[in-house]
């Protein structure tokens, strides 16, 4: 590093100090903490972008300030690498430790060191670097974003690009278009979504189009977020081909407050400005606060906020089953995977499993599911909370390109492919994206004419419970099998094995949050009631290992 970017460095670093008596942790999704404390760290996340981009050859970096479906005060900063996926895992250790460095020499000392160690050119010569900056709509990320921008500015050669207030799904989109070469403004983002949305209308075959009944409008909870003002874009966009009614737009309503997806799947009740007595039967949906999630439910009942919730497994299951049709219009052998994690439904992956799909298990965290569905030609991922996608490799694009423009296939077989580029194009190949799950969940639904009732008959949910224990240190739990089984402490897993035996098709694991001070434990049983009874056993067995 030369004299010139050593002394910006500290200079400008001198004006970020770090919060005192906090340890911060890049985590599963980058760090989260109250925003009052995230100055510093949010500018040093921003000189790592800029490393980022100067280590890939100059390609384009995203950095997203958002806390997602966290409570207002909070904020965060996540890291989008050039593929638009989530910044490498080998750069988290560095990210930690700037985040942590206590003042500005040491700082500047782990960055020499890093570069060097990872030859980042800079000397300042002809380096060149560009990050994209975004923000979700919190009160405290304007300011962030400014720091990040301070941040990314003392890396000479680096220049940040202002995307404004965007989802975080948009963000990646852009990043991995810009990388691409391909039109990557936010104009685009909706022209793709838009466009590739009613090419699967008009693939509706006309006779089954005739038997169907129109399928009636969708009510959108968006979370009092960012959500809310790019839906309505579409709304505009696709108001002939979908009734949308958006609600928790954010005009009023707190974030994340009572409303959003985390909320409506982990409470398993309507988000606020949901009602009992006019909106049972309709076909609702719920955004997180930076658009990355979705859950579908409908109200059950008259005066209560009770729901049937169609969760992130049975999204996906709907998209496999529609994939699946059209590869066997193909009749061709396409490698399908399929990735869950442990918190999947039991009877989920059966029904998957009973389709002849192939489905596979990773670690908790979209960044596992993401690499591990990438391996596949076509590869869908789902957390159960509503994060996924469906991921196409270029080959299979190709193929499905040549099929579609040679008229020999026959028109049976031109359509199916035509319907599987438009779910690619749909589909956010950077990142799981609500906006652009929301409307394939629709298409697929008007093409199979189906109730959200009829497609949450799919298959039923086992019985589930899920439970958080608060321990001395969770990082005595180690586990492995893709968390499903634990190698420490020793005779843990024997008493859940135990334990879990007694309940008819039981299932049961643990595992430390990445997210949060504690362990989470999840049961499955046959009634409800077993599903309640082996979750506490085992929190309490947990507690006596753990302390
Ligand atoms: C059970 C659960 O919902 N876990 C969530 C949660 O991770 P934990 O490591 O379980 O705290 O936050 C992650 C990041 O948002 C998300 O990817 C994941 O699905
Ligand atoms: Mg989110």
């Amino acid at each position: 590093m030369n004299e010139e970017q050593r002394s910006i460095l500290l200079q400008s670093s001198s004006r970020f100090p770090p919060p005192k008596g906090t340890k911060l942790s890049y985590g599963t999704a980058g760090f989260r903490a109250d925003a009052s404390i995230l100055q510093s760290t949010v500018f040093r996340i921003g000189i790592l972008a800029a490393l980022r981009s100067l280590k890939t050859g100059g390609a384009v970096i995203g950095l997203m300030i958002t806390a997602s479906h966290n409570k207002v005060s909070d904020n965060g900063i996540k890291v989008a690498d050039p593929s638009g996926g989530m910044l490498t895992q080998d750069w988290e250790p560095f990210a930690d430790s700037i985040a942590n460095a206590p003042d500005p020499e040491s700082l500047v000392k782990l960055i020499t060191d890093f570069a060097k160690k990872e030859n980042i050119p800079l000397d300042g010569a002809k380096a060149a670097a560009t990050v994209l900056l975004g923000r979700d709509t919190r009160p405290s990320g304007e300011s962030l974003l400014e720091a990040a921008n301070k941040g990314i500015c003392c890396v000479v050669g680096a220049v940040a690009i202002d995307m404004g207030i965007v989802t975080t799904p948009e963000l990646h989109w852009m990043v991995r278009a810009r990388n691409k070469g391909l039109k990557a403004t936010e104009l685009h983002y909706f022209d793709q979504l838009s466009t590739s949305f009613r090419c699967l209308i008009d693939l509706i075959p006309e006779k089954s189009r005739d038997n169907h009944h129109p399928i009636g409008k969708l009510v959108v909870d968006c979370s009092n977020g960012v959500g809310g003002e790019k839906l309505q874009v579409l709304k505009e966009k696709l108001n002939a081909f979908l009734h949308l009614e958006i609600r928790n737009s954010g005009n009023s309503g707190i974030l994340n407050e009572g409303v959003g997806a985390d909320y409506v799947q982990k409470e398993k009740v309507a988000p606020q400005g949901f009602f009992g007595h006019s909106d049972v039967g309709i076909r609702c949906a719920s955004l997180d606060g930076d658009a990355d999630r979705f859950v579908y439910f409908t109200l059950t009942s008259n005066g209560d906020n009770k729901i049937n919730l169609v969760d992130g497994d049975k999204i996906l299951s709907l998209f496999a089953l529609f994939i699946k049709q059209q590869l066997s219009i193909l009749n061709e052998d396409v490698g399908v995977g399929v990735v869950q994690t442990a918190y999947a439904n039991g009877a989920s992956t059966k029904y998957l499993n009973d389709l002849g799909l192939k489905v596979v298990f990773t670690p908790t965290g979209v960044k596992y599911l993401h690499g591990k569905a990438e391996e596949y030609d076509i590869g869908i991922y789902f957390e159960a909370n509503g994060h996924g996608t469906v991921l196409f490799s270029d080959h299979l694009l190709s193929w499905l390109d040549g099929i579609k423009n040679e008229p020999c296939s026959g028109l049976e077989k031109q359509n199916a492919a035509k319907r599987l580029l438009a779910v690619a194009n749909l589909m956010n190949q950077a990142v799981g994206d609500a906006l652009s799950g929301l409307l394939l969940v629709e298409a697929i639904l008007q093409h199979m004419g189906w109730s959200v009732d009829k497609w949450n008959e799919l298959y039923h949910d086992l019985p589930s419970r899920q439970l958080k224990v608060k321990v001395a240190d969770r990082s005595a739990v180690v586990t492995t099998n893709a968390e499903t089984s634990v190698e420490k402490p020793p005779g843990l897993q024997e008493a859940i094995t135990a334990l879990t035996a007694k309940y008819p098709q039981g299932r049961c694991f643990v595992r430390p949050s990445g997210t949060e001070d504690v362990v989470r434990v999840y049961a499955e049983a046959k009634t409800q009631e077993e599903a309640d009874e082996l979750a506490d056993s085992v929190a309490k067995i947990v507690q006596q290992f753990l302390g």
